[in-house]
């Protein structure tokens, strides 16, 4: 196992300077007859996403036809997020606003399963919308391996992660979920896949033809799933990680990273049910019980925290509207 680990690690690690000339990857994506769609999902980034689309459609749309669609999948923001991507002239949609026959979930991975439905492309690229330290490449690193290598169907960023202490910005301490949930258990019941840096890096892509047959966690779990899921459909190689350096990000407080956790253990569950054919996600609670501490007394506050799945999109009658090619 560790061999085979260490030779995925040695031959499907790249960083995204491999791939900075950016006239050869658009060379690339004509000559195989691809589209790309770039889709943000964001929940109030009206500090950041400005910049996020403004970097991203300069460098990649505007100076070079690299992206063919750049979006913005909304999760009902109530600040001016929504505001600002329209002003800079990229579509946007609310994602509990798309396919309302099925309803509406919260979450993060409930956005990217409808970017999938609304966006065109052959390649679709997800980046978080919280990013700070935004540069193109956090887009054209994960295009790489995919524009240059037909086998591989998925890509994942990876970076170091800084963290913020109040004001100040340590070099490393990030990833808390990532170090403390996330790589554990895949080390633990995934060890094929213990080489992959940032697994739950919200900088990644894929090829449409992979992704519409995969299903999608509603919220923090869809990192998870799809990782799990493309690995065990089409196998370690498919999947390749690129160095996209240093990522800065809103660090969330320790209580969300909780519930965070508490989403992708679910998700862990549920694809190890699959795996071992054992039902036990009906049988766990499903609730926290958050923790208060105020005045010198501490208090208990429970709320539901549930993870759901979405069935692959190719499975969504709509969507083969859409994409006619997914029936072939
Ligand atoms: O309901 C939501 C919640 C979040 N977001 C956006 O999703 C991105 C990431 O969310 P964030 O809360 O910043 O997550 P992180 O704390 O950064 O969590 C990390 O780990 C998560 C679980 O794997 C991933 O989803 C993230 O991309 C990854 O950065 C941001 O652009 C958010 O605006 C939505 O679009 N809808
Ligand atoms: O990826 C993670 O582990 C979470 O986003 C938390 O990241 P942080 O510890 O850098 O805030």
């Amino acid at each position: 196992m560790s061999v085979l680990v260490d030779k995925w690690f040695a031959e499907n690690t790249f960083h995204a300077d491999e791939f900075a000339n950016l006239k050869e990857l658009v060379a690339l994506k004509e000559k195989q007859n691809l589209t790309i769609s770039l889709a943000l999902p964001a929940l109030n980034e009206e500090e950041t996403v400005g910049q996020v689309i403004s970097c991203v459609k300069s460098a990649l749309m505007d100076q070079v036809p690299l992206l063919d669609e750049i979006i913005l999948m909304d999760s009902n923001s109530t600040d001016r997020t929504r505001e600002i991507a329209t002003d800079l002239g990229i579509p946007v949609y609310i994602h509990q606003e798309v396919l309302p026959q099925y309803g509406a979930r919260r979450g993060k991975g409930e956005a990217l399963w409808k970017s999938l439905y609304v966006t065109k492309g052959d390649i679709i690229v997800w980046i978080d919308t919280d990013i700070v330290n935004i540069h193109p490449r956090f887009v054209y690193g994960i295009l790489g391996p995919l524009l240059h290598f037909p086998q591989i169907q998925f890509v994942k960023g990876f970076y170091r992660r800084p963290i913020r202490e109040g004001e100040k910005i340590q070099a490393t301490g990030g990833g808390r979920v990532t170090e403390l949930t996330a790589r554990p258990l895949i080390n633990m019941f995934y060890p094929e896949l213990s080489g992959v840096i940032q697994p739950l890096s919200g900088e990644y892509g894929g090829r449409r033809r992979a992704l519409e047959h995969l299903p999608f966690f509603s919220g923090y779990g869809v990192e998870t799933g799809l990782l799990i899921d493309v690995f065990e459909n089409f196998g370690l190689s498919a999947i390749a990680q690129v160095d996209l350096q240093e990522r800065i990000h809103h660090n969330q407080p320790l209580e969300a990273l909780s519930r965070m956790s508490f989403l992708i253990l679910q998700a862990f569950i549920r694809k190890l049910e699959q795996r071992y054919h054992l039902p036990i996600l009906e049988e766990v609670n499903k609730s926290m019980k958050f923790i208060r501490y105020e005045e010198g007394r501490y208090s208990l506050m429970v709320q539901e925290v549930v993870e759901q799945e979405r069935p692959p999109m190719i499975e969504i009658p709509e969507y083969l509207e859409r994409h006619p090619d997914g029936r072939s």
